[in-house]
Protein backbone atom coordinates (compact mmCIF):
# COMPACT_ATOMS: atom_id res chain seq x y z
CA UNK A 1 0.00 0.00 0.00
CA UNK A 2 0.99 3.29 -0.58
CA UNK A 3 1.16 6.22 1.90
CA UNK A 4 -2.21 7.34 1.34
CA UNK A 5 -3.66 3.92 1.14
CA UNK A 6 -1.92 3.13 4.77
CA UNK A 7 -3.28 6.31 6.03
CA UNK A 8 -6.76 5.96 5.35
CA UNK A 9 -6.60 2.56 6.77
CA UNK A 10 -5.17 4.37 10.02
CA UNK A 11 -8.30 6.26 9.56
CA UNK A 12 -10.56 3.08 9.33
CA UNK A 13 -8.98 0.91 12.04
CA UNK A 14 -9.54 4.13 14.67
CA UNK A 15 -13.02 4.53 13.66
CA UNK A 16 -14.00 0.97 13.28
CA UNK A 17 -12.33 1.10 17.31
CA UNK A 18 -14.55 3.50 18.74
CA UNK A 19 -17.47 1.18 16.92
CA UNK A 20 -16.16 -1.82 18.70
CA UNK A 21 -16.66 0.45 21.94
CA UNK A 22 -12.83 0.15 22.56
CA UNK A 23 -12.32 3.97 22.52
CA UNK A 24 -13.85 7.07 23.63
CA UNK A 25 -13.21 10.90 22.66
CA UNK A 26 -9.39 11.28 21.49
CA UNK A 27 -8.02 8.35 23.51
CA UNK A 28 -6.03 5.72 22.16
CA UNK A 29 -3.72 5.80 18.84
CA UNK A 30 -2.96 3.87 15.84
CA UNK A 31 0.27 3.29 13.98
CA UNK A 32 1.87 1.41 10.79
CA UNK A 33 5.65 0.64 9.83
CA UNK A 34 6.70 3.15 6.97
CA UNK A 35 9.82 3.56 5.28
CA UNK A 36 12.13 4.30 7.74
CA UNK A 37 9.78 5.08 10.57
CA UNK A 38 6.12 4.97 10.88
CA UNK A 39 2.74 6.77 10.25
CA UNK A 40 0.89 7.74 13.14
CA UNK A 41 -2.52 9.38 13.70
CA UNK A 42 -1.99 13.10 15.05
CA UNK A 43 -2.38 14.27 19.05
CA UNK A 44 -5.64 15.15 20.28
CA UNK A 45 -7.96 14.67 17.20
CA UNK A 46 -11.43 13.58 17.32
CA UNK A 47 -10.97 10.58 14.62
CA UNK A 48 -14.04 11.69 12.47
CA UNK A 49 -12.04 14.88 11.89
CA UNK A 50 -9.08 12.97 10.53
CA UNK A 51 -8.06 13.00 6.81
CA UNK A 52 -5.27 11.56 5.51
CA UNK A 53 -3.31 15.20 5.14
CA UNK A 54 -3.53 14.21 9.39
CA UNK A 55 -1.45 11.57 9.40
CA UNK A 56 2.15 11.99 10.01
CA UNK A 57 5.29 10.89 9.04
CA UNK A 58 7.62 10.25 11.97
CA UNK A 59 11.29 8.51 11.01
CA UNK A 60 13.15 6.26 13.62
CA UNK A 61 14.93 9.24 15.25
CA UNK A 62 11.77 10.70 16.20
CA UNK A 63 11.68 13.48 13.93
CA UNK A 64 8.26 14.52 12.29
CA UNK A 65 6.76 16.47 9.76
CA UNK A 66 6.69 20.38 9.92
CA UNK A 67 3.87 21.81 10.54
CA UNK A 68 1.94 18.13 11.95
CA UNK A 69 2.22 16.98 15.59
CA UNK A 70 2.34 12.99 15.87
CA UNK A 71 0.50 11.34 18.74
CA UNK A 72 1.83 12.15 22.42
CA UNK A 73 2.96 8.48 22.67
CA UNK A 74 5.08 8.19 19.62
CA UNK A 75 8.03 7.06 21.58
CA UNK A 76 6.29 4.11 22.21
CA UNK A 77 4.90 3.33 18.78
CA UNK A 78 8.76 3.33 17.90
CA UNK A 79 9.80 1.75 20.85
CA UNK A 80 7.27 -1.47 20.05
CA UNK A 81 8.68 -1.00 16.34
CA UNK A 82 12.21 -1.43 17.31
CA UNK A 83 11.64 -4.03 19.58
CA UNK A 84 9.69 -6.44 17.36
CA UNK A 85 10.39 -7.36 13.83
CA UNK A 86 7.85 -9.42 13.39
CA UNK A 87 5.05 -6.67 13.72
CA UNK A 88 4.27 -3.40 11.19
CA UNK A 89 0.77 -2.03 13.44
CA UNK A 90 0.04 -0.64 16.45
CA UNK A 91 -2.99 0.24 18.12
CA UNK A 92 -3.22 1.65 21.72
CA UNK A 93 -6.53 2.33 23.57
CA UNK A 94 -8.35 3.14 26.73
CA UNK A 95 -10.77 0.10 26.63
CA UNK A 96 -13.24 -0.04 29.22
CA UNK A 97 -12.12 -3.20 31.07
CA UNK A 98 -8.42 -3.39 29.52
CA UNK A 99 -8.00 0.25 31.56
CA UNK A 100 -9.80 -1.03 34.59
CA UNK A 101 -7.57 -3.96 35.08
CA UNK A 102 -4.56 -1.86 34.18
CA UNK A 103 -5.85 -0.17 37.55
CA UNK A 104 -5.48 -2.74 39.88
CA UNK A 105 -1.78 -3.14 38.19
CA UNK A 106 -2.77 -6.84 37.63
CA UNK A 107 -1.60 -8.69 34.94
CA UNK A 108 -4.35 -11.24 32.85
CA UNK A 109 -3.71 -14.72 33.79
CA UNK A 110 -4.64 -17.92 31.79
CA UNK A 111 -8.25 -17.56 32.74
CA UNK A 112 -9.05 -18.92 28.92
CA UNK A 113 -7.33 -20.67 26.51
CA UNK A 114 -7.67 -17.52 24.30
CA UNK A 115 -4.84 -15.77 26.23
CA UNK A 116 -3.28 -16.79 24.35
CA UNK A 117 -3.67 -14.45 21.64
CA UNK A 118 -0.36 -12.44 22.86
CA UNK A 119 1.89 -15.55 21.99
CA UNK A 120 2.03 -15.98 25.95
CA UNK A 121 0.36 -17.51 28.76
CA UNK A 122 -0.57 -14.39 30.23
CA UNK A 123 -1.52 -10.54 29.31
CA UNK A 124 1.39 -8.71 31.10
CA UNK A 125 0.69 -5.06 32.57
CA UNK A 126 3.47 -2.85 32.95
CA UNK A 127 4.26 -0.38 35.53
CA UNK A 128 3.10 3.06 35.10
CA UNK A 129 4.91 5.93 33.77
CA UNK A 130 3.65 9.49 33.09
CA UNK A 131 2.20 9.52 29.03
CA UNK A 132 4.31 10.28 26.27
CA UNK A 133 7.22 10.04 28.11
CA UNK A 134 10.67 8.08 27.42
CA UNK A 135 10.10 6.03 30.57
CA UNK A 136 6.59 4.85 29.71
CA UNK A 137 8.41 3.96 26.16
CA UNK A 138 11.08 1.74 28.30
CA UNK A 139 8.46 -0.37 30.12
CA UNK A 140 6.84 -0.62 26.88
CA UNK A 141 9.91 -1.83 25.02
CA UNK A 142 10.33 -4.49 27.24
CA UNK A 143 7.03 -5.73 28.23
CA UNK A 144 6.02 -5.62 24.52
CA UNK A 145 8.72 -8.56 23.98
CA UNK A 146 7.30 -11.14 26.00
CA UNK A 147 3.55 -10.20 24.48
CA UNK A 148 1.77 -9.03 21.38
CA UNK A 149 -0.47 -7.38 23.71
CA UNK A 150 0.49 -5.66 27.09
CA UNK A 151 -1.65 -3.38 29.71
CA UNK A 152 -0.09 0.00 30.49
CA UNK A 153 -0.70 0.35 33.98
CA UNK A 154 -3.43 3.04 35.25
CA UNK A 155 -3.98 3.72 31.20
CA UNK A 156 -4.86 0.99 28.74
CA UNK A 157 -3.32 -1.08 25.96
CA UNK A 158 -1.30 -1.53 23.89
CA UNK A 159 -1.99 -4.16 20.64
CA UNK A 160 0.86 -5.03 17.72
CA UNK A 161 0.39 -7.01 14.75
CA UNK A 162 1.28 -8.16 11.38
CA UNK A 163 -0.84 -5.34 9.92
CA UNK A 164 -3.62 -3.22 11.08
CA UNK A 165 -6.80 -5.41 11.10
CA UNK A 166 -4.81 -8.08 13.15
CA UNK A 167 -3.89 -5.40 15.80
CA UNK A 168 -7.38 -4.39 16.27
CA UNK A 169 -8.48 -7.82 15.92
CA UNK A 170 -6.19 -8.56 19.23
CA UNK A 171 -7.22 -5.30 20.93
CA UNK A 172 -11.06 -6.62 20.68
CA UNK A 173 -10.10 -10.14 22.02
CA UNK A 174 -7.48 -8.91 25.01
CA UNK A 175 -10.67 -6.50 25.47
CA UNK A 176 -13.18 -9.61 25.85
CA UNK A 177 -10.21 -11.61 28.21
CA UNK A 178 -10.10 -8.52 30.50
CA UNK A 179 -13.97 -8.18 30.84
CA UNK A 180 -13.88 -11.89 31.97
CA UNK A 181 -11.65 -11.05 34.50
CA UNK A 182 -13.13 -8.14 35.59
CA UNK A 183 -16.44 -10.16 36.28
CA UNK A 184 -14.14 -13.01 37.66
CA UNK A 185 -12.75 -10.58 40.20
CA UNK A 186 -15.48 -8.86 41.14
CA UNK A 187 -17.16 -12.28 42.33
CA UNK A 188 -14.36 -12.71 45.03
CA UNK A 189 -14.04 -16.40 44.43
CA UNK A 190 -10.59 -17.97 43.84
CA UNK A 191 -9.83 -17.96 40.10
CA UNK A 192 -9.27 -21.11 38.87
CA UNK A 193 -5.97 -20.99 35.76
CA UNK A 194 -5.36 -23.10 33.02
CA UNK A 195 -1.98 -25.48 33.77
CA UNK A 196 1.15 -24.37 32.18
CA UNK A 197 1.75 -27.57 30.02
CA UNK A 198 -1.90 -26.71 28.45
CA UNK A 199 -1.24 -23.07 27.56
CA UNK A 200 1.92 -24.67 25.89
CA UNK A 201 -0.10 -26.88 24.03
CA UNK A 202 -2.21 -24.12 22.92
CA UNK A 203 0.35 -22.06 22.05
CA UNK A 204 1.82 -24.53 19.53
CA UNK A 205 -1.99 -24.74 17.90
CA UNK A 206 -1.70 -20.94 17.58
CA UNK A 207 0.87 -21.11 15.50
CA UNK A 208 -0.74 -22.79 12.81
CA UNK A 209 -4.26 -22.07 13.56
CA UNK A 210 -5.91 -20.53 9.62
CA UNK A 211 -9.10 -18.72 11.57
CA UNK A 212 -7.34 -15.34 12.54
CA UNK A 213 -7.53 -12.34 10.47
CA UNK A 214 -5.57 -12.64 7.27
CA UNK A 215 -2.81 -10.91 6.38
C1 LIG B 1 -3.54 12.17 27.33
C2 LIG B 1 -3.56 11.23 26.17
O1 LIG B 1 -4.91 10.90 25.92
C3 LIG B 1 -2.79 9.95 26.41
O2 LIG B 1 -3.55 9.13 27.24
C4 LIG B 1 -2.44 9.14 25.18
O3 LIG B 1 -1.94 7.93 25.64
C5 LIG B 1 -3.62 8.84 24.30
O4 LIG B 1 -4.23 7.81 24.42
C6 LIG B 1 -4.00 9.78 23.21
O5 LIG B 1 -3.01 10.74 22.96
P1 LIG B 1 -2.76 11.35 21.54
O6 LIG B 1 -4.01 12.04 21.10
O7 LIG B 1 -1.62 12.31 21.74
O8 LIG B 1 -2.42 10.22 20.59
ZN1 LIG C 1 -3.44 6.55 26.06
Amino acid sequence: MNREQLSQKIIDTCLEMTRLGLNQGTAGNVSVRYQDGMLITPTGMPYEQMTIDSIVYVDNNGNYEEGKLPSSEWHFHLAVYKARNDVDAVVHNHALNCAAVSILEKSIPAIHYMIAVGGTDHIPCVPYATFGTHQLAEYVYQGIQTSKAILLAHHGLIAAEKNLDKALWLAHEVEVLASWYMKLLATGLPIPTLPAEEMKIVLEKFKSYGLRVEE
